[in-house]
């Protein structure tokens, strides 16, 4: 029996779910063993995996989010392209098997798939239905409904309007795909490694300026920057809208809640775009970690096609709320009745699946974790009264570009 090692990052009911699969997958067969092994927040799981591999002891399969993507897929050697280790070890892989916005997300320039998709993810707004029917309010569409109309409502019912998690990935990130705007040169960082970031842009100033402006109403509120910091509040009923990620669906279910809850489209600000475009993936993908003996690779092969098969990823799908990566494990959870039974966990592929535009397939920046630190810092500040809008996003963007032309150096 060939024994493997899987470092993620999934808490919670999601390292639940992640377990289950790896006990499924040794009890299926008798060849190969995995096992998981949680290392923290991702950003923990991503130093704890550099430092490993640069210390010859890397696990053979690591959970690298979004954000540090570009860096893991720039750094040379490090990684089996994913297509070249199934190939390799006959298992059958055809890239459009997945769906559309996973497809490419983690292929490199020549759209080889590099990791291997698996918690794929999108920013969705989450609302307290008992809250907005006491408020009298539906689900705003946009941000001038949620100004004018939701959170004023909301106010006088007795809640909070709205909390969000991770600003840099909903409010920045997924805000410029949402209105179709670009983030970077270089058609987002795709084309080229000497990218500038894009955010001093006026649209981001202008809604930064109005979340400063809410949470000074009482129309917002922010508890910090860690992951789980603005769900709390949500799942205690004080704050009546919550934008998280899609993965939250399935633990927020098992919670028991003690009000109801549903979750629809981000809203988009009608002054910057009436034709609002699709978000993109977030969450995390699996890279298969080099310097393993070809024995270990074959049982890292299998255990991805293990993953990946319809039926696993639509469990993994039902029981967490991450989106289903393959049109087959989509279309399983529709022939299930998993949608009739819970219209919300819909709600994150439907995101993914809305009108494209030039500029929503995400990004590709490297040392992306240092630039959302930079971000993260910077709406603390104005968050706090310690800078505006404008020095804060001037500080952002030239952080940001030393960080980008850091990193290109390392790519020649
Ligand atoms: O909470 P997740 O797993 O959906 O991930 C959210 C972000 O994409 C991570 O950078």
């Amino acid at each position: 029996e060939t024994e493997i090692t899987w470092w993620h990052a999934m808490g919670g009911a999601l390292g639940e779910t992640v377990n289950q699969i790896a006990t499924d997958f040794n009890a299926s067969q008798s060849d190969y063993k995995i096992t998981p092994v949680f290392k923290g927040t991702y950003e923990e799981t991503l130093t704890a995996g550099i430092a490993a591999f640069r210390a010859g002891e890397q696990p053979n399969i690591m959970q690298v989010y979004d954000a540090g993507a570009a860096t893991v897929i720039g750094a040379k050697g490090a990684t089996i392209p994913v297509q070249d280790l199934l190939t390799e070890n006959d298992v059958a892989f055809d890239i459009n098997n997945y769906i559309s916005g996973v497809r490419y997300f983690y292929a490199d320039a020549d759209g080889k798939m590099i990791g291997m998709p698996f918690n794929s993810s999108s920013p969705i707004m989450y609302f307290n239905t008992d809250a907005m029917a006491k408020a009298g309010v539906e689900a705003p569409k946009t941000w001038e409904e949620f100004e004018t109309v939701t959170a004023p409502a909301l106010i006088d019912a007795g809640y909070i309007p709205l909390a969000q998690s991770h600003s840099p990935w909903i409010f920045v990130e997924n805000f410029m795909s949402r209105h179709n705007l670009p983030f970077a040169t270089n058609d987002n960082g795709y084309t080229g490694t000497d990218t500038q970031i894009l955010v001093n842009n006026d649209a981001l100033k202008m809604h930064w300026t109005n979340v400063k402006e809410w949470l000074d109403d009482g129309k917002y509120a922010w508890y910090g920057a860690s992951w789980d910091d603005n769900q709390t509040p949500f799942e205690e009923g004080k704050v009546a809208i919550w934008l998280g990620s899609s993965g939250s669906f399935g633990g927020l279910m098992k919670k028991d809640l003690p009000f109801e809850f549903s979750a629809t489209y981000l809203p988009y600000w009608e002054e910057v775009t009436t034709e609002p475009t699709q978000t993109f993936i977030g969450g995390a993908s699996l890279f298969a970690m080099a310097g393993q003996p070809a024995e270990e690779n074959k049982a890292t092969a299998a255990f991805f096609e293990y993953l990946t098969s319809p039926e696993v990823q639509y469990m993994w799908h039902r029981e967490t709320g991450y989106v289903p990566i393959t049109t087959a494990a989509y279309e399983l959870a529709k022939e299930d009745g998993h949608y009739d039974r819970f219209p919300a966990a819909e709600v994150g592929i439907q995101q993914l699946s809305l009108a494209a535009g030039e500029n929503t397939k995400g990004y590709r920046m490297g040392f992306y974790p240092q630039i959302r630190d930079v971000m993260n810092r910077e709406f603390g500040r104005i968050l706090s009264n310690e800078t505006d809008v404008e020095a804060a996003f001037t500080t952002i963007e030239a952080e940001s570009n030393e960080l980008l032309s850091r990193f290109a150096m390392t790519q020649n």
